[in-house]
């Protein structure tokens, strides 16, 4: 595991925007797996600066998201397809056609979660997988549990998950209670992970999973068994580290 220790939020975002650059030029026709949330937006904000000064190409990209709260129309301005339009898709050459999210509005949720989970396989995998951390340390909405989950599913989200993403809705009763993420498993099964966290109000549960015990109560304590995982974080996320 790589930990680079960035400055503040728009380093971290720079830093991490490098990486996903490195692996576009170095592999035209990558899979990137994306992650939505308010950590990867500055990261996000940098890629479409470089796309327009003509220094990316996204044109034989492909991408899958990580996750998508169920029940939501595309349309609907806090689904994560519409954060991905809003924030990437729209301002780059990526064809419409090669990004992939789970579909909210699936009828049947098992079905939703295999057909998501072959579409992955059948691009051949996940190059690179960019992934925030939640406060109670989950990545897409894998939320602290008893076991590792395998494959794509649909969860309850926790309390502090609907908490902390009150915020972007008019009240905790708008937040959606369940959720499509890809499962521990899918995740680990990308070639390379990036996780990027921000803030002193993770550093506590990042400075558990990068150290502490691997458990799915902590689910990010996973990435210590995967073998190219590159962690890009502020000082104040890594100051709980000893
Ligand atoms: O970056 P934020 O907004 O703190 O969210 C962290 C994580 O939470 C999720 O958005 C799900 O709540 C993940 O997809 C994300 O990586």
């Amino acid at each position: 595991m790589k930990i680079y220790k960035a400055k503040d939020y728009q380093d971290m975002s720079r830093k991490a925007a490098n990486i996903i650059s490195a692996q576009v030029i170095t592999k035209p026709d990558c899979v990137l797996g994306l992650a939505t949330g308010s950590t990867p937006e500055g990261m996000y904000a940098q890629l479409v600066e470089w796309y327009k000064k003509g220094d990316l190409d996204f044109s034989e990209v492909k991408s899958v998201n990580l996750d998508e709260y169920r029940g939501m129309t595309r349309d609907n301005d806090q689904s994560y397809y519409y954060f991905m339009h809003k924030h990437l898709f729209d301002h780059v050459n990526i064809d419409p056609a090669n990004t992939h999210l789970p579909n909210g509005i699936a009828e049947d949720p098992q079905e939703e979660c295999i057909r998501y989970e072959n579409q992955i396989k059948s691009m051949g995998g996940v190059d690179l997988q960019l992934l925030g951390m939640g406060h109670n340390g989950h990545i897409g909405f894998n939320e602290p549990g008893d076991e590792f989950t395998k494959m794509t599913n649909c969860v309850d989200l926790q309390e502090s998950t609907i908490e902390a993403n009150k915020r972007f809705f008019a009240s905790a009763d708008d937040v959606p209670k369940q959720a499509y993420t890809m499962g521990i498993g899918t995740i680990m099964r990308a070639k390379r992970v990036l996780l990027m966290v921000s803030g002193e109000d993770k550093a506590e549960t990042l400075a558990k999973a990068l150290c502490g015990p691997i458990t799915p109560k902590v689910p990010a304590s996973v990435l210590q068994l995967h073998n190219d995982v590159v962690v890009v974080a502020d000082e104040a996320a890594l100051s709980a580290m000893k």
